[in-house]
This record gives C-alpha cells, structure tokens and sequence, in this order.
C-alpha cells in the first residue's frame, strides 16, 4: 500500500518542528503544579510575599512559554495537515483522470468522491489533532504519575489502582469501536450512492410518481448510516463519564488519603494540590489518548481507501516510445477486433473489422446492446480490445500517447454532457485558443448559431450544472458544436441526432457534407434516416457486423437492415 510516510515527506520539516514545540508545551505544563505547590508551601503558609512575586512572575513566565509553544506548534501542525490533504486530494484527483472506464466502474463515482473528500478528511483529522495528541498524552500521563510520586510516593499508590481500570476502559473502547468505523465509511458510501443518483435523476423520480418510495429508500439507508454512528458515538459517549467517575473516585481518595497524611504532618497543603492538579492531568491526557487510538485506526481505513486509488495501475497507460502517425488523414481501422467488458461471459463486440477513409461517412447502426457505444470507446481508447487492433492512420492506438489519439477525434457521446459555465467555456473545451470565428463557425455548422443568437448574452448565456436550462436538442447542437470547433480529422458522432427534428437534422448533415467533407465522419445512429446517406454502413447485432455497404446494397441484401428500415420507413420511402 501507498506509504503514509512517503506523502509526508514534503511536510517533514514544520511536523517535526511542531512535535518538538509540543513537548516544550507539554513539560512546561508539567512544572506549573509543582510551582503553585512551592507557593503555597513556602510562601503563603508562611506569608513570605517576595517569594510568592518571584514564584508568581516563574510561574507566568512558564504560562507564556507553554502558550507561544502551544500556539506555534497547533500553527505548524495545522499548516503541514491542510498542505498534506490538499495535495492528496490533487494526486487523487490526478490518478483518478487517468483511470479506465473499467476503473471508474470498479469504485464507483459516489466511493471516489467520498474518498476523495471525506477519507482524506479522516487522515487530516489524525495528522493535526492525532498527531498533537499523540506527543501530548504519553508525556502528560508519565510525567504527571513521576511529578506526582517525587511530591508524595505513598499517595502516588492511588494511580496503580487508578491506571489500570482506564486502561481497561480504553482498551474496551478500542476493541468496540474499531469494527464499526469500517461500517461507517461504507454505509456513508452507500448512502452517498443513492442521494447522487437520485438528486441527479429527480426529473424521472417525478415523472414515474417515485417520490415516496425513493424517499423510503434513502431513509433506509440514512437510518442505517445513523445507526452505525450513533453507535460508535454510544460507545465513545459511554467512555467519557466512565473516565470520569474513576478520576473523581480518584480525587476523593486523593483527597481522603491526603487529608490524613497532612494531619499527620507528612504532607503539606499545597503538595496535596499538585498532587490534585496532576491527577486532573492525567485523566485529561488519558481522555486524549483514548481519543487517539479512536482517530488512528479510523484513518489508517481511510489511509486504506484513499491508498487503493492512488495504488491502482491504470489499465490504460502511454507506451514508453509513443508513435505518431507519419501523416494524420483520420484513417481508421478496425483489425478483427473482440472485445469482453470486465467480468462478462459473453463479448460486447467479436470480430470487428472495418475501415473508415478520409472525406467518407461511416455510419454505424443497430439494435440496442448491440455495440455501437463499446466500439466508439475503444476508438477512444476508453477501453482497450481484448483481442485484436484499431489503427488510426497506420498507428495501433495503444502505441500512441492517450493525447495525440484524442486530440485527433472530435467526440459527441450518447449522452449530452456539458458543464456549468458559459457557452463560450464549453465550446472551447474544442479548442482552447479558437478565436470568436471559429466558434461561430462551428456553431453554424451545428446548427446552434441561431438559437445562440437569440440569447440575450448569446456565447456569454451562462448554463446551469448539467445544461439543465437548454433544450435536449440545443444541448445536442451544442455538444456538436464543441467537437466540431476543434477541427480534428475524425469525427466520431454518438447517437448525437436523436433529439433533433428531421429539419434541422438534415441541415446539420448537409452541412457536415459540404464543409467537412475531407473529414473521416463516423456516425452512430438507429435511425435509418441518419444514416442511409453514408457511404458505408455498419449495420450490428450482438456485438458483430452482419451487413456493411451502401444502403442500397443492404436494403437488397441484409436481412437485418431490411428489418430496421422496415419499422422506420414507410413503402414509398423504401422505394
Ligand atoms: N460498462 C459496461 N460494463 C459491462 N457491460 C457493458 C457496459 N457498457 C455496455 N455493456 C454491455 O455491452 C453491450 C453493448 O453495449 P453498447 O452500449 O455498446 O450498445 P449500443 O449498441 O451502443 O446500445 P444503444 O444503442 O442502446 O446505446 C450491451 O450488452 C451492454 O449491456
């Protein structure tokens, strides 16, 4: 697993520095009881008042050094924790960018983000408050039981009756509490899962009535989630007075003991309150520490978790020589191509050959699961075929950066996706440095220019997360648009006209005819009227091209393509 310590390494400096200011702090403290004993003994007992100045200024002076140690030190701590995270949210966020598809799959989005935000967090959590508590606690607890037995050896007994049943309490604390705190992160993740997937699809919850028994649903998961913790802070809450009665039996017996022992003169009054003082600070530091071993195991799991991510090996990776084709036209090619999603029996796609040329459209159709989707991935090179190569310009794809390959392919996924921002920031997503032509170029040809045009802030018209305040259609134009800017060779369309109407879908085409015509167009479509002007057409069942040619060719010779047509197209338009 990913060491701990490796992270840290940037941050060593401040944290040892700060491990350093928390022992000044905490022997400091240590000193301050056996101060006030001295003042009492020698100097109010007595009434000797300059004693008492001078101890009192010792005892500011030590107050002074505690407190900028204390502050300095929590200052440190806090500065290395905040920098550490922020990094190793950025390295997680970094190494998940590169994942696979399959690896998104693997984890999951809502466990991704919640390692990302909530795991980390836990790590903060030990490497500021653990780690200060940590230097604190043992040093707190033995001194003060030292301090303590070098006032009075006799009295300091209690603490070998007292120390071992908060032992005890910890020690059943930890042992109960651990298993648990798994629990908690997977049951948040569990929960996260539903409320993502449900915010995100309200619209359908609505449509189909859903609302109470989503609503159920998520209670069920949230009352379980809360259980769970209300369990771990049962067993922490039930820690508190159980220290805390066998401290204040402690100080009683203290107290008792003390009383006795001053009434026969082997102690003096301001002994039996450091004595008092020290007993306070060791239950303090013993709550610390039970709080520590609470912290450590808790992130150690979110270590774990945060750990697997940065530990995965992505499966899609740069070759170490990356090649680049000699000329990019955009050609690609399919080489008996199979391919079998992680897990599955049987392969999305078996026996995928083809080409597609500069200046053609090769469309690509078929039933639903039958493919098209799985293939336009690993043209992505989302996925790699588990058999098989795809070339683009005479290069395997897995021989070419990630980079060169995708910025060689302007893409519109099946399903829409844009960002919060404005148009403008979506549409160079194409095309980082693409003037104000180029978008409106791009626009036209998309057949967005219109609608942006009647925007009242046109390019600057600002979109709500998810585009949620466009049209599917103007979504779809838009999404086109962005792919288009970029002036790639390959244009790979994802079902990208299905929520056009037939007007402005045969615009956009004859549009891409004309002004993209040197361009390798590959569509993805179930309908025929999308793609029965191609040049070629895929036509694919269960993963597999049983019929490619013109439309004509098919019409008279693919049984598959005859059925499609048929439920699309009435007879004179077959004619
Ligand atoms: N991430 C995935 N993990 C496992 N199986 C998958 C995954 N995505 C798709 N599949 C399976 O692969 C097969 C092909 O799916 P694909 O999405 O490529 O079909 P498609 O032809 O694009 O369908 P549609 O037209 O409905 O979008 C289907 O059987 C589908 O269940």
């Amino acid at each position: 697993m990913t060491k701990l310590y490796d992270h840290l390494k940037p941050y060593a400096g401040p944290i040892l520095f700060a491990i350093f200011l928390h022992i000044i702090r905490t022997i400091t403290e240590l000193f301050l009881p056996t101060i006030t004993a001295d003042m009492v003994n020698n100097g109010i007992t007595t009434g000797n008042v300059n004693y008492i100045l001078q101890l009192g200024l010792l005892m500011l002076g030590v107050a002074l050094l505690s407190s900028i140690a204390s502050i300095s030190a929590n200052y440190l701590s806090s500065k290395a924790a905040n920098g550490f995270t922020r990094d190793l949210r950025q390295e997680v966020f970094t190494q998940v960018e590169h994942f696979s598809l399959h690896e998104f799959d693997r984890f999951g989005t809502s466990s991704l983000i919640n390692r990302t935000t909530n795991d980390i967090a836990q790590v903060r959590t030990l490497l500021d408050f653990g780690l200060r508590m940590s230097i604190i606690a043992p040093i707190m607890s033995i001194g003060s039981v030292i301090m303590a037995y070098r006032r009075d050896p006799g009295l300091a007994l209690v603490f070998v009756v007292v120390i071992p049943v908060l032992a005890l309490i910890i020690i059943g604390v930890v042992y109960k509490g651990l298993p648990l705190f798994e629990a908690v992160q997977k049951k948040l993740d569990e929960m996260n899962l539903i409320l993502r997937e449900r915010l995100s699809g309200i619209r359908v919850i609505r449509a189909f009535h859903r609302e109470s028994v989503e609503k159920e649903r998520f209670q069920h998961k949230n009352t379980d989630y809360t259980l769970t913790s209300i369990a771990v802070n049962r067993i922490m809450g039930a820690m508190m007075p159980m220290v805390t009665l066998t401290m204040n039996l402690a100080i009683l017996l203290i107290v008792w003991f003390g009383g006795f022992r001053i009434m026969e003169g082997h102690m003096m009054v301001g002994d039996l309150m450091a004595f008092i003082q020290y007993a306070m600070q060791v239950m303090s530091a013993l709550i610390l520490l039970t709080r520590v071993f609470l912290i450590i195991p808790k992130a150690m799991t979110s270590w774990g978790r945060v750990g697997q991510i940065l530990d995965t090996v992505p499966e899609i990776t740069d070759p170490q020589t990356p090649l680049e084709p000699e000329a990019v036209h955009g050609h690609v090619r399919f080489d008996k191509v199979d391919f079998y999603y992680p897990g599955a029996e049987f392969p999305a796609l078996s026996g995928i050959s083809f080409e597609a040329k500069p200046g053609e459209t090769t469309a690509i159709i078929g039933s639903t699961g039958s493919g098209k989707t799985t293939l336009a991935s690993l043209l992505l090179r989302h996925y790699d075929p588990t058999s098989g190569s795809i070339q683009v310009d005479g290069v395997d794809i897995r021989d070419m950066k990630q980079e060169t390959l995708r910025s060689q392919v302007g893409y519109t996924a099946q399903r829409t996706l844009l960002f919060s921002g404005s148009i403008r920031e979506n549409l160079l997503w194409g095309k980082e440095d693409a003037t104000d032509e180029e978008l409106e170029d791009a626009c036209r040809i998309a057949q967005a220019k219109e609608f942006i045009d009647r925007l009242q802030e046109g390019y600057d018209h600002q979109l709500s997360q998810g585009a949620k305040n466009l049209s599917g259609g103007q979504k779809q134009r838009l999404a086109m648009a962005r792919a288009l800017v970029g002036k790639t060779p390959i244009l790979l369309f994802d079902d990208s006209f299905s929520a056009l109407d037939y007007t402005t879908e045969a615009r956009l085409r004859l549009a891409l005819a004309q002004e993209m015509s040197d361009r390798t167009l590959l569509v993805i479509s179930q309908r025929i009227n999308t793609v029965m002007e191609a040049d070629q057409i895929l036509v694919m069942d269960t993963g597999r091209i049983v019929g490619q040619g013109t439309h004509e060719e098919l019409l008279k010779t693919n049984p598959v393509y005859q059925e499609i047509v048929a439920s699309q197209l009435n007879k004179e338009e077959i004619a």
